[in-house]
């Protein structure tokens, strides 16, 4: 671990922990999968392409390819072949000849117009075109998509749907990748059931915490391989500490992070040698969280609150998880300037991220800012940073905001 450690209850900025990310926690390494199977995944070298695409000029519409110097409107032209893409046309065309042309085929050799069929009237071997066919050419010449050895995808690119249209256009079967990180997440709670399970225990409540938390690892491109829930006894926890560090590049332990004698998230890491890279962070909500290091492996602390551990997740998670996948922090933290559609209160004296929906108007922070929210959860689309001490703000000012 390199970078400077935050040992005991030091409370750090925001901006400082997210520093302290990008520089302790680096990728883990590369592997290289079949094209198929690298949707969602990080690449691990750029990307350039095999060779010109379009690797031939090829027509972009439905029509006939000529000449355009010797192509006058009603006049006839001899139609000598076709050219259909996977199929073109083997000959040369000379003017006051028009080849029946397919969009995405070969342009004839000699040939640097298309006109499109709708401006065509054929009898036999005879097509004339009418008036008002140009002005476009409705030709890709070669390389006009990309030309050989062009970068197509840099290191470091997440291979969205978009990106794997781009990634097989280049003419590649396998990819080098990021590796996976291996996620373990444990929920600690007496009061923890299983969702569909709680209603029968007086005093339980769903685990519904962890559920959240397993849909961001899985969304980016990470992949859970642990789940556990403990109660909150210490040497129980510990033995699900050493499970989940065993299996695991990065463990989530969500709850027990508090101040309580019955908060055990990182005790329960301190028999495994946990190091802390911070301890607190000044922010709301979410200020319990924490990161460290035990066994080699990364150990994420999140609050129990359930809007806590989401907006910490967040927060922290997703940059942890850019970071082993050989991307940047600031790649998950793209704040956007946005304008509030409704006036939002002022902020306290840590700096805050406010839950808030958007739509056509702006940004509307959610009516429920506990941090224990459950249902509110789903609308907030949005997260408003507010720095601390900002005094309220009316309709239509800008505030940064991040996707939540
Ligand atoms: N005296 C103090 N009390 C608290 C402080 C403090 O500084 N001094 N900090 C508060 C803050 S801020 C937060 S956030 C919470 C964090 O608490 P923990 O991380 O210890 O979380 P728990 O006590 O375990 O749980 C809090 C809350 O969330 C519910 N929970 C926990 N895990 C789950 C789960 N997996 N699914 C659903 N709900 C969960 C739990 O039942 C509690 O209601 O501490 C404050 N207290
Ligand atoms: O920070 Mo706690 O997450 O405010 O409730």
């Amino acid at each position: 671990m390199s970078g400077p450690s935050h040992a005991g209850d030091d409370v750090i900025g925001f901006e400082a922990a997210i520093a302290l990310i990008g520089s302790a926690v680096g990728p883990l390494g590369t592997v290289t999968v079949p094209l198929a199977e690298a949707e969602g995944r990080v690449l691990a070298e750029p990307l350039h392409a095999r060779s010109n695409v379009p690797r031939r000029a090829v027509a972009a519409m439905d029509g006939y390819a000529v000449v355009d110097a010797g192509t006058q409107v009603g006049e006839a032209l001899r139609v000598i072949g076709e050219s259909c893409a996977g199929a073109g046309f083997g000959g040369r065309i000379a003017p006051g000849e028009a080849v029946r042309i397919f969009t995405g085929a070969p342009m004839p050799e000699g040939s640097d117009r298309c006109i499109m069929q709708e401006y065509a009237t054929r009898q036999g071997d005879v097509v004339r075109f009418n008036r008002g066919y140009g002005p476009a050419w409705h030709v890709r010449a070669s390389g006009s998509d990309f030309a050989a050895g062009a970068l197509l995808l840099d290191a470091g690119t997440r291979l969205t749907p978009r990106a794997m249209v781009a990634a097989a256009a280049a003419d590649v079967a396998d990819l080098l990748v990021a590796a996976r990180p291996r996620v373990a997440i444990i929920g600690t709670g007496d009061e923890l059931a299983a969702p569909g399970q709680s209603y029968q225990r007086e005093d339980a409540i769903p685990e519904s915490v962890t559920f959240g938390v397993a849909a961001m690892v899985q969304q980016a491109g990470a992949a859970t391989v642990y789940r556990a829930t403990g109660m909150d006894q210490l040497p129980a926890l510990e033995a699900l500490a050493a499970a989940a560090l065993d299996a695991a590049d990065l463990v989530i332990v969500t709850g027990g992070a508090s101040v309580g004698e019955r908060d055990f998230a990182r005790p329960m890491f301190a028999a495994h040698g946990l190091e802390l890279l911070f301890a607190k962070v000044a922010i709301k909500p979410g200020k319990p969280v924490w990161l460290g290091r035990a066994q080699g492996k990364w150990v994420l602390g999140l609050p129990g609150n359930p809007t806590s551990a989401m907006v910490t997740a967040r927060l922290f998670l997703l940059p942890l998880l850019a970071r082993l996948q050989g991307r940047r922090v600031d790649d998950e933290l793209r704040w956007r300037t946005l304008p509030l559609a409704a006036p939002l209160g002022a902020a306290g004296s840590r700096e805050s991220f406010v839950r808030a929906h958007w739509d056509d108007a702006g940004l509307t922070a959610l009516g429920n800012q506990d941090s224990g929210a459950q249902g509110a959860l789903a609308a907030a689309d949005w997260l408003i940073r507010c720095p601390a001490g900002q005094p309220a703000l009316g309709c239509g000012a800008m505030v940064s905001a991040l996707p939540f």
